[in-house]
């Protein structure tokens, strides 16, 4: 395939994904984001990509990129912006043709992440804040943490997580409720409960 091609090919992907709709979910670590997000693709049939999944899928690889990562969510902090769009984007690119709507999940989680994703890629419909009590935050990962496997499940960075969010994920929500976009589901109820509340924003899109 001659360059020019390849360019144009990529031109017609993205022009698919700006077709598709495009939903950001964003909550606390342990708000139940994945859980809700599980319900959303079996009912919608949405493509869901996590961020959090991507980058654990980069470090099980044992590439030196994902030795690198590895050292980042250990310590509960966020990785470079680069890295995690180009893998959302390389996600989504992949699914282009058969998806009719993406969850990102986890992302953004800081406004700058939000800004460059719409550069990159396109502009989202909704934004879902999947909303719970930082006291249930903990209480949810640390129970995960007994199966998850996940190193950054541990109390001490648990802490450094619901920090992290509080002070640069919960600015995200307030920059696109400016647009009119964000409904909150109360995620302290039952999961189905919950994933009413999740339907009733998506059925009106
Ligand atoms: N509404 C709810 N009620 C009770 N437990 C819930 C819940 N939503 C999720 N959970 C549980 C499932 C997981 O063990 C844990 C964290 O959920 P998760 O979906 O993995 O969160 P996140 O992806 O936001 O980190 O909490
Ligand atoms: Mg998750």
């Amino acid at each position: 395939m001659s360059r020019k091609e390849e360019t144009l090919g990529n031109v017609t992907i993205l022009d698919k994904i700006k077709d598709a709709k495009i939903i950001f979910v964003v909550g606390g670590p342990g708000s139940g984001k994945g859980t809700q997000c599980e319900k959303v693709v079996a009912k919608y049939g949405y493509t869901h990509l996590s961020s959090g999944d991507l980058l654990r899928a980069e470090v099980g690889s044992g590439s030196e990129r994902g030795k690198q990562l590895q050292a980042i969510m250990q310590k509960g902090e966020l990785v470079p912006l680069d890295t995690v769009l180009d893998m959302i984007k390389d996600a989504m690119i992949a699914k282009a043709d058969v998806s009719k709507g993406f969850l990102i999940d986890g992302y953004p989680r800081e406004v700058k992440q939000g800004e460059e994703f719409e550069k990159k890629i396109g502009k989202p419909c909704l934004l879902l804040y999947v909303d719970a009590r930082g006291e249930t935050m903990v209480k949810r990962l640390m129970k995960r943490g007994e199966t998850s496997g996940r190193a950054d499940d541990n109390e001490e960075t648990i802490k450094k997580r619901l920090d992290l969010y509080y002070k640069a994920t919960e600015p995200v929500i307030a920059f696109y409720e400016g647009r009119g976009i964000v409904r909150k589901v109360d995620s302290e109820l039952p999961v189905d409960e919950v994933f009413g509340q999740v339907s009733k924003a998506i059925d009106a899109l």
